[in-house]
């Protein structure tokens, strides 16, 4: 680093030259400037005092970033010229007039803080200059005891001198905080620092010999020397700016092992001493030929003892446990580590004794104990709240709510909610009302025996928090489900962990349009889940009119539906008639007699249709399929469901599942290996009391990641290949309908050609020739009308109707297509001109 020069040009550095540039009076300026940014004590500063302020630079400053209409006074030997917004005055700081003067000004004021920036006349020797400056600061200290505001702040400069831990030592008596900076504007080669001391004690009284210079720099000059920062920080080197204490001239200090082992105060030798020796004095030594042979005195001890200065952290533990224990050993008493007066720093130390170690540890337990309460508490609430919202859904009473026990509505109970939850009443019921039942569910805890046994409100606060969090990720959750399918096909697959996931279906969860109709009119709470009826056989939830909600895999009002009279003997067929029939009005509303004529008469010829008529008709898709075995029509994920030969049809459809069968199937891998896989680092992990939000996300990431083979990742590929291939649902039932049309057509016909067939008053030419006019107009396929174009411009120029004719008294009929004849103008244009550039 460049060594800055403090005379000549070297004083015209930076800092000057932007000091000239904006206006101050000196480039100290920059070094309050500076100081305010770390410690922001000017901006709310109602009034400051500024000592020793010539030529006025800190002033200025202050006058900038202080509010409107502060009071800033400014004090010095030398005078000052007149800043706007500032009292200046000539006087010494260290005199009573002074004094008097700042109080002539304040009145009954108090100042927020106080600046001081004195520097004596330098030139007499360094020793006396640094003395005088460390007294000025006194002098400005006491000034500042005056006037100070309680909790105010005092800035000040001042010399790293002999003096200054004595005049640190004096700050911290009287502010709560104090620290040493320096800024960068204050030159490397000057010794001057500035100490910031906030948070003013205002004392009531204040020893005068704390504000005396004789008596401070007398008995302070040799402060206890922090031993424990030179032992426990190693690493922090600190210079000896000041030169060696007085008599301490030697630099490398060795002193006997044993003095170590009996001295009340271990630190300070490992502070101040380089070696701890084992060697003999002249005349011998016992105790240290004794601490010698030990066993416990390790080469690793020697080691550590023969340089104390090169040592870590680890290595002085490692002592200090040694001394401990061949204190142990030789009987000394097991006493705390010093009877010396404790200093301030000694009391940041960390606990080194083996009864502060016992202390800690019984800390530590008392935290796991309160830690354990209070998961059970959080348990306990979150039961309660299961059992209130099973109370709101009429399942107990309020006097079978048992908080403490799981009793019949517990967790393996018969009564259990998930099996509730699994008829999905429970999320609608549950919906929207979460926040109010946990504020609710909250208070009356408190008030309950189970929030009174604790006396830690923070605790409360703090379960009352984990559970408000967790039932608005329950919310969040819900509103994810209801959003997006793949999200409750996963929740769904956690919540029946104990059961082959075989997907979800249209069906099932109200993919399919028509069910999540049925789903949201259904006044009932019951679901079309076939699946889920078998896992659930009664229903918690049930209708007041007393019939079972499902049966036959049908929601009550589709069965309800289905049971019209009109439906009674009518094929499953039949369905796709009435949804081609809305499409169709027109061929649904011919013939309804003879349709439903012809209609019993196919089920009539269908004995595998009669069954089906039996009975109540499925939904379309499924329905569709059963009609047409070999036709690819139907709903693949219902088809897939169950397999001919009876056993669960396990469906692959990851690349980890499929080289697991691979490797089954080759004999790779076994059942039993399989099995013992599952008793891994996950399988006994502690979940008790995390919460669900917290497992959600450590689940997308904490899973093993299972190999995939080649050949396995190439048979899924095959596999989705040969899914796309198959028709869409939609494509497939728009082809089931045209066919059934044509069906229905030809049958129309057929009837047409009977009855023509039995008119008796036609003779057979008039009939034949009728039957073929017939049969040629069905097979007429009706022409499209043509679109016709109408041009967005005049009346019909941004129009959002049906547009006007030619004549404008008519509509447009038909069908129609607005166009802008400018863009279309353009679009010719743009054709044109990419012609003509090639
Ligand atoms: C470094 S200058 C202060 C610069 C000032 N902070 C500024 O920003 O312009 C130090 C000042 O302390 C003043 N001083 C020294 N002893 C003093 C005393 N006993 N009473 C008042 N002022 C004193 C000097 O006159 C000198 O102007």
């Amino acid at each position: 680093m460049a060594i800055q020069k403090k005379h000549g040009k070297g004083r015209l550095d930076k800092w000057y030259k932007l000091a000239k540039e904006k206006g101050y009076r000196a480039r100290a300026a920059f070094k309050l400037i500076q100081l305010n940014k770390k410690y922001g004590f000017l901006e709310n500063s109602k009034v400051v005092l500024d000592l020793c302020a010539a030529p006025g630079s800190w002033c200025q400053v202050c006058a900038e970033t202080m509010p409107t209409n502060s009071i800033i006074i400014g004090v010095d030997l030398a005078p000052i010229k007149p800043i706007p917004k500032v009292i200046t005055f000539q006087s010494d700081i260290t005199t009573e007039k002074c004094r008097a003067t700042i109080r002539g000004h304040l009145k009954t004021w108090k100042a927020d803080c106080v600046l001081h920036d004195g520097a004596p006349n330098v030139g007499t020797a360094w020793v006396q200059d640094s003395f005088n400056q460390a007294e000025l600061v006194l002098h400005s200290l006491k000034l500042a005891t005056e006037f100070l505001i309680e909790g105010g702040a005092f800035v000040t400069k001042v010399f790293r001198s002999k003096d200054y831990n004595s005049l640190l030592w004096v700050f911290k008596q009287l502010f709560n905080k104090v620290e040493a900076t320096k800024p960068p504007s204050s030159r490397n080669v000057s010794a001057e620092i500035f100490v910031v001391c906030r948070g003013f004690k205002a004392p009531k009284r204040i020893d005068p010999r704390l504000l005396d210079p004789k008596s401070v720099f007398e008995d302070l000059a040799d402060p206890t020397p922090n031993n424990e920062a030179r032992v426990y920080n190693p690493e922090i080197k600190k210079r000896r700016r000041e030169g060696y204490e007085e008599g301490d001239y030697i630099q490398f200090k060795e002193i006997p092992a044993n003095e170590f082992i009996q001295t009340t105060d271990p630190i300070a030798i490992l502070g101040q001493y380089n070696k701890l020796s084992f060697d003999q004095p002249k005349n011998g030594d016992v105790a240290l030929s004794v601490l010698d042979k030990l066993p416990e005195t390790t080469d690793e001890i020697r080691i550590c003892c023969s340089d104390l200065k090169v040592l870590g952290r680890k290595e002085f533990k490692l002592l200090l446990k040694w001394r401990l224990k061949v204190r142990e050993i030789l009987g000394f008493p097991s006493t705390k580590k010093s009877a010396a007066p404790i200093s301030e720093e000694v009391a940041e130390i960390g606990p080194m004794d083996e009864e502060l170690q016992v202390q800690e540890d019984l800390q530590r337990l008392k935290e796991q104990e309160s830690a354990k309460k209070k998961r059970e508490r959080r348990r306990e609430n979150e039961k309660k709240q299961k059992d209130i919202m099973r109370m709101q859904m009429s399942m107990t009473a309020p006097m079978d709510i048992g908080m403490e026990q799981d009793g019949p509505i517990g967790r393996g109970a018969m009564f259990r909610l998930k099996s509730v939850d699994k008829t999905a009443a429970l999320n609608r019921l549950a919906k929207g009302k979460m926040a109010v039942l946990t504020e609710a569910e909250t208070r009356p805890d408190q008030d309950s025996g189970i929030g009174s046994e604790s006396d830690e409100e923070s605790d409360e606060e703090e379960d009352r928090l984990e559970r408000e969090l967790d039932s608005m990720y329950e919310q969040y959750t819900e509103r994810k489900a209801e959003n997006d399918a793949k999200y409750r096909a996963k929740k769904a697959r956690k919540e029946h962990l104990d059961e082959d996931w075989e997907g979800v279906s249209a069906s099932e969860h109200g993919d399919s349009d028509d069910d999540e109709k049925l789903e949201e009119d259904s006044s009932d709470d019951s679901d079309d889940d076939d699946d889920e009826a078998g896992a659930v056989d009664k229903p918690l939830l049930r209708d007041l009119d007393g019939t079972p909600s499902e049966a036959n895999g049908l929601s009550k009002r589709a069965r309800s539906f289905f049971s019209q009279d009109i439906f009674k003997e009518i094929p499953v067929l039949e369905d796709l008639e009435e949804e081609a029939s809305e499409e169709d009005g027109e061929e649904a509303e011919s013939d309804g007699e003879q349709t439903n004529h012809d209609r019993s008469v196919k089920a009539k010829a269908t004995p595998k249709d009669k069954e089906a008529s039996k009975a109540p008709p499925k939904p379309v898709a499924f329905a569709t399929e059963e009609s047409e075995d070999s036709d690819d029509s139907g709903d693949w994920e219902e088809t897939e469901k169950k397999s001919k030969s009876g056993k669960p049809d396990i469906d692959i459809i990851t690349a980890e599942a499929m080289t697991l069968a691979h490797q089954l199937a080759s004999g790779q891998t076994s059942k039993h290996d399989l099995i013992d896989d599952g008793f891994n680092k996950r399988a006994f992990k502690d979940r008790d009391g995390v919460p669900d939000w917290f497992l959600d996300d450590e689940h997308k990431h904490d899973r093993p990641h299972k190999p995939i083979t080649k050949a396995a990742a190439d048979a899924i590929k095959e596999k989705l290949r040969a899914y796309n291939a198959r028709p869409i649902k939609k494509v497939a039932e728009a082809r089931a309908r045209k066919k059934f049309k044509q069906a229905q057509r030809l049958e129309k016909i057929k009837k047409k050609a009977d009855l023509l067939a039995g008119e008796e008053g036609m003779s057979e030419k008039e009939k034949a020739s009728s039957i073929a006019k017939l049969m040629s107009s069905a097979a007429r396929k009706k022409t499209r009308q043509p679109m016709k174009v109408v041009k967005a411009a005049g009346l019909n120029r941004g129009i959002s109707g049906r547009p006007k004719g030619v004549f404008f008294y008519f509509l447009v009929k038909g069908r129609y297509k607005m166009v802008d004849p400018r863009m279309k103008k353009e679009m010719r244009a743009m054709k044109r001109i990419s012609k003509k550039k090639r």
